[in-house]
């Protein structure tokens, strides 16, 4: 495959100058990407300031170069801004494909084994209820609830940190601090939004300088990065010295390191890979969770058959982790989540490690590759009418299956030997959040001081992890008996 590459031409794509000079599209990028499948087709090859970069909009080129040929698509670029400025590399979701990238990923699955997650089943149900009490309280803070519920179940079961169920988003604590550090993140992550990613060169110039005001943003975001990085793990170990930690992945590996089970080069891999997780479970299921809100406020119909099922099958109790199999509609619910407006719209960058040939194209070593998760999502041959938020598309899967459309939109999670180690767990505390919501609450369009509807736009941040643009809806209990469930909650946890 690789002996005669040179000789191949590269995949189509728009031109730039000879240095390298091209205007991109720097508003969701992903649909342009998808537009410019019309023109130049399922590869696109850009050129920019010396970097190749390969954008994939096809789930086929997807699984035969990041999957397939996984060995050779699994490295991530070096992101200039991000991890050497920002400070970011110690996520080893950025690392390179190599030794130090398994040590971590390997610590990683050790502790979130491949498709179990029953273990954490009772702290997301939990959650779950803390979030329902929340939003019975104050519904119109329905965004930091959802934040503060998916930093909870991360950080209680990372660090043994408990995070106050009354806390608010003007405290000191660790769900300000996710916020506040992944939003820098998610500001400069999407590959090429700072010239720097393109000439790390740039690195080098003075911050006083009128054009380097990337670089002092960048020394203002690293306090945060570092923040994160070091503030929970200290706090473990130093309730460890005074002999109060709670039970987490954090204590019981500095166990291992302090008696010896484990070397105590570990700890470094321990602490990336605890602040990883931090950082990677603390915003993804907020966009999906505010996707509900969004969708349910639009489409009453899609609500009253999810309430529908729910009510058949629980008869006035809450939703359990058991009850699944019952429950089929709240999978759709959540797969279309996932589909419909994707977290991550373009993935994460994937690196081409030696130079490659695929369908008469030569792909060289070095290039940034962008798989375009909202084309393949929205490929109207694999999901019709794909802008639609339709949850029933779900709803048969050997139809499914037979007529090769409407997959489970696994694309969401990203590819290959990459792919998110989380994505069961983020997929369980999805499932018991919206089945719990749902259960209790009636969630609807708001109305202003003069009794005018408001319509929510559906409108998503351009970003790396793309969340839906702040929106007022209506959050009320479904009934009096509802309102009972969810106060016996505190009794019962
Ligand atoms: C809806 C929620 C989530 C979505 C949509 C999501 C999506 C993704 C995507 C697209 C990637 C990149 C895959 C690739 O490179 O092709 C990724 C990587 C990763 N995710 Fe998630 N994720 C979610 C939740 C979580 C959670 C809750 C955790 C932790 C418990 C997590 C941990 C990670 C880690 C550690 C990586 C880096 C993997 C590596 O580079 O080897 N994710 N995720």
């Amino acid at each position: 495959r690789l002996s005669s590459c040179s000789a191949l031409p590269l995949p189509p794509g728009p031109k730039s100058s000879w240095l390298g000079a091209i205007k991109l599209p720097r508003v969701y990028p992903w649909r342009t990407y998808a537009e410019w499948k019309n023109i130049y087709g399922d590869l696109i090859y850009i050129y920019v300031l010396g970097n190749p970069v390969l954008i994939l909009n096809s789930a086929s080129a997807v699984s035969d170069l990041l999957e397939k040929r996984g060995g050779n698509y699994s490295s991530r670029p070096v992101r200039t801004m991000v991890s050497d400025l920002m400070g970011w590399n110690w996520m080893f979701s950025s690392m390179k494909y190599g030794p130090a990238w398994k040590q971590h990923r390997k610590l990683f699955l050790k502790h979130f084994p491949i498709n179990t997650t029953t273990p954490f089943h009772p702290l997301q149900t939990k959650e779950a209820h803390v979030l329902l009490r929340n939003l019975l309280q104050s519904p119109d803070k329905f965004h930091f609830h959802t934040r503060r519920a998916a930093a909870a179940i991360i950080l209680q079961i990372t660090y043994g940190i408990q995070i106050n169920e009354k806390v608010d988003e003007y405290g000191d604590n660790y769900v300000s601090l996710a916020d506040k550090a992944m939003s820098t993140l998610a500001q400069a992550g999407l590959f090429g939004t700072y010239m720097v990613d393109y000439l790390p060169i740039l690195k080098y110039i003075p911050p006083w300088l009128p054009g380097a005001s990337f670089k002092r943003l960048a020394f203002q975001w690293r306090k945060l990065t570092l923040e994160m990085l070091n503030r929970p793990f200290d706090l473990v170990k130093q309730k460890m010295k005074d002999g109060i930690a709670s039970p987490s992945i954090v204590a019981s590996e500095l166990e291992d390191i302090a008696s010896g089970r484990a070397p105590h080069e570990n700890e470094r891999i321990l602490k990336n890979v605890a602040a990883t997780t931090y950082a990677a479970g603390s915003d993804t299921t907020v966009s999906v969770l505010m996707s509900l809100f969004l969708a349910m406020a639009l489409h009453p119909e899609i609500q009253d058959k999810a309430q529908c099922q729910l009510d058949q099958v629980l008869n006035d109790r809450l939703p359990i982790f058991e009850d699944r199999q019952q429950l089929p509609y709240i999978d759709c619910i959540c797969y279309e989540l996932l589909r419909w407006n994707p977290v991550t719209p373009l993935g994460l960058n994937h690196f081409v490690s030696e130079d490659d040939e695929y369908k008469g194209y030569r792909i060289p070593k070095g290039t940034t590759v962008l798989p375009n998760v909202w084309a393949i999502l929205h490929d109207p041959e694999i999901y019709p009418d794909p802008l639609a938020f339709n949850p029933d598309r779900f709803q048969n899967p050997e139809k499914n299956i037979a007529q090769g459309i409407n997959e489970i939109p696994d694309a969401a999670f990203g590819f290959g030997r990459r792919m998110c180690p989380g994505r069961w767990l983020a997929f369980d505390s999805i499932w018991i959040a919206v089945a719990s919501i749902l259960t209790v609450f009636r969630i609807s369009k708001a109305v202003d001081e003069r009794g005018k509807i408001i319509e929510p736009q559906v409108e998503y941040a351009s970003l790396l992890i793309s969340h839906p643009k702040p929106f007022q809806c209506s959050i009320t209990p479904r009934s009096s008996t509802t309102v009972k469930l969810i106060q016996q909650t505190a009794d019962q946890d």
